[in-house]
């Protein structure tokens, strides 16, 4: 291969202490790239910390230099999808002739477009009109099959970005306004489904995680890959096992619990004179310049919001007075502020209540819970407070927790239930008696799941949410010693759960965005737990790591004639209604090879 960068292009060299999980000194390629070999020559590799990659990707950019994207970032995702519509030939073509980066467009050109279909990010992707049409234009909040208007305003590698002008033709099969319950739509990022049936979305969401097994796993090779490139290869649908339908969030609205609008400081002429007189002396006005909210579509700049539909009516209760405060005492602030907003049951009420038998309500499955009222807490150190189902769950109102309550006794029985199916159940031998929870926050897999294991084990990198999920173990009145929990790094559970016996062990991984890293995947090989269920709010790097899973242990079967995973079940969730992401649930078991 021609080592040296090209013109226009930059490369970064791997980086040796990163803990890829991609084996040693990968080189992460796309389907495209293993014909493109001097454009793969160029990628920034996916070894490459991410603070270091972004570092080095900003260097670059700055010296008008290129820069392909973050391997399973939103943009590799993008990248993926504008591949798959152009087609091998014209990529390879488009890099033999160096014009792939060559916009037809011009900057601020507006354009006359028929939307192709949908990116995995939820944006319109449309093939620009003929003698362009080797391009492909994204823009946002538009629906397959309409004509648009659009107006470009960035270019990328073989597409360009644009913002939506006018809906000439919209897809009426699709699109009823009817539906849009936000003041705020098309502008704001947020969400970007509401013009969509609930059913649509599902099925929008069922294709992300089908395009994402197919692009990012490689696991439904026939035959073993001998470097991860080549898990990197598109892989037929008809070979990957039934993806099932997404499973619908009970609350579609005023589902979210938390929100974190924010806003920036005082423009540098206020801070350093302080406000304009008038500002001083009159009723106090919000000023032109000040927005609090969250970031307009397709830019970085924030736009002033004042409610949000998908946010609890606790939470949009609270943050009117929480705006006015911020409004009135704006100069005093030296920098921009993040807020959080988090719906919790009160906790002083709540604990009197626990105490009063009779103050309690029935709730749908006829029993009944004590009567709570729910507040908003806004400080990062307060202790927020949430009821799934019949357990309660502590945790600090800056630390992770999942954001929509609705579907957590969904999403929590479907993973008992993916534990212990109807035929493993009859033959109580089999059970699964021990639990490891890796990436267990505050407990919510771990305790939820309590009632149905002897033994379990949860690990989790923040101390913060360690200490919270042993109270929630002891909130919930989970017997001494049968829950341990611990702070570290997930790989480090094996060690500790080496007593565990992993023919009766079930494994939950509920990672980062980011995924696994290679040390967790080789330790999770070598522990075997009978079944592993992964839980990911990335669907990409969760095929990558399923890929990974199911490929290196269909290997070792080959080899010495162990049981292999096989990848039982596949599912979206919806965490997440009106916007394009999908939280998505893989059950892997142990299988004889022959099974
Ligand atoms: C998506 S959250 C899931 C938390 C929990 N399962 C739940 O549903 O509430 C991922 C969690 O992984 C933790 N985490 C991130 N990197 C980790 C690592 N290397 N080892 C262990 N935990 C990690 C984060 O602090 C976060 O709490």
């Amino acid at each position: 291969m021609d080592d040296a960068p090209r013109t226009g292009q930059t490369r970064v060299k791997p980086d040796s202490r990163s803990s890829s999980p991609i084996g040693k000194k990968p080189r992460l390629e796309t389907p495209l790239d293993t014909t493109t070999r001097r454009i793969t020559e160029n990628l920034i590799a996916s070894t490459t910390p991410k603070k270091s990659f972004k570092k080095e990707a900003r260097k670059a950019r700055r010296k008008g230099l290129h820069v392909l994207p973050e391997p399973f970032s939103t943009e590799d995702v993008l990248w993926r999808d504008v591949a798959s519509i152009l087609g091998q030939a014209i990529v390879d073509r488009a890099v033999d002739e160096d014009i792939e980066w060559k916009s037809p467009f011009a900057l601020k050109e507006e354009v006359e477009l028929t939307v192709h279909s949908l990116s995995s990010n939820g944006e319109g992707l449309a093939i620009a009109p003929a003698p362009r049409h080797n391009w492909i234009v994204v823009v946002p909040l538009c629906l397959p099959g309409e004509r648009i208007r659009a107006r470009v305003y960035r270019h990328s590698r073989l597409h360009s970005v644009a913002d939506l002008v006018s809906v000439e033709e919209p897809n009426n099969d699709l699109r009823d306004s009817s539906r849009i319950k936000c003041k705020y739509f098309g502008q704001c990022a947020g969400c970007q489904y509401q013009m969509l049936s609930y059913d649509t979305q599902l099925d929008l969401k069922r294709t992300v995680v089908v395009k994402a097994y197919r692009n990012f796993s490689g696991a439904f090779f026939t035959s073993y890959p001998t470097s991860f490139a080549q898990l990197n290869v598109d892989v037929p649908e008809s070979s990957m096992p039934p993806i099932l339908g997404t499973v619908g969030s009970p609350l579609q609205y005023g589902y979210r619990t938390k929100i974190t609008p924010h806003f920036d400081a005082p423009p540098k002429k206020f801070q350093k004179a302080g406000p304009p007189t008038t500002a001083r002396t009159e009723k106090i006005t919000q000023p032109e310049w000040l927005k609090i909210g969250f970031n307009h579509v397709g830019k970085r700049d924030v736009m002033d919001i004042e409610d949000c539909p998908i946010a609890t009516p606790v939470l949009n209760k609270a943050y009117g007075p929480m705006r006015e405060d911020i409004i009135k005492n704006i100069y005093s602030y030296k920098k921009g502020v993040s807020l959080v907003l988090r719906d919790s049951i009160d906790v002083s009420a709540a604990n009197s209540e626990r105490t009063n038998p009779l103050a309690a309500t029935e709730t749908e499955d006829n029993t009944s819970v004590p009567c709570e009222k729910q507040v908003c807490v806004s400080d990062h150190r307060a202790i927020v407070r949430e009821r799934v189902g019949h357990m309660l769950f502590e945790y600090p109102g800056g630390s992770f927790f999942q954001n929509n309550n609705s579907v957590l006794v969904p999403l929590t029985d479907y993973v008992r239930n993916a534990i212990f199916p109807s035929a493993t159940a009859a033959s109580p031998s089999e059970r699964p008696t021990h639990l490891v929870d890796a990436y267990c926050g505050a407990g919510l897999f771990a305790i939820t799941l309590s009632p149905y294991f002897d033994t379990i084990a949860g690990i989790e990198l923040s101390l913060d949410s360690i200490k919270f999920a042993t109270r929630n173990a002891r909130l919930n009145d989970v017997p001494e010693g049968k829950c341990t929990f611990r702070a570290g790094d997930a790989a480090d559970i094996f060690a500790a759960v080496s007593e565990f016996p992993p023919d009766h062990t079930a494994l939950i991984i509920d990672p980062p965005r980011k995924g696994c890293d290679e040390n967790f995947i080789n330790q999770l090989l070598t522990f075997r737990a009978n079944t592993v269920v992964y839980v990911s709010c990335n669907v990409h790097t969760q095929a990558r790591d399923v890929g990974m899973i199911l490929k290196r242990s269909e290997h070792e079967a080959d080899q010495n004639g162990l049981k292999k995973y096989v990848l039982e079940s596949l599912r979206g969730f919806d965490l997440f209604p009106q916007t394009a992401h999908v939280e998505s649930v893989a059950v892997l078991r142990l299988h004889q090879p022959s099974d």
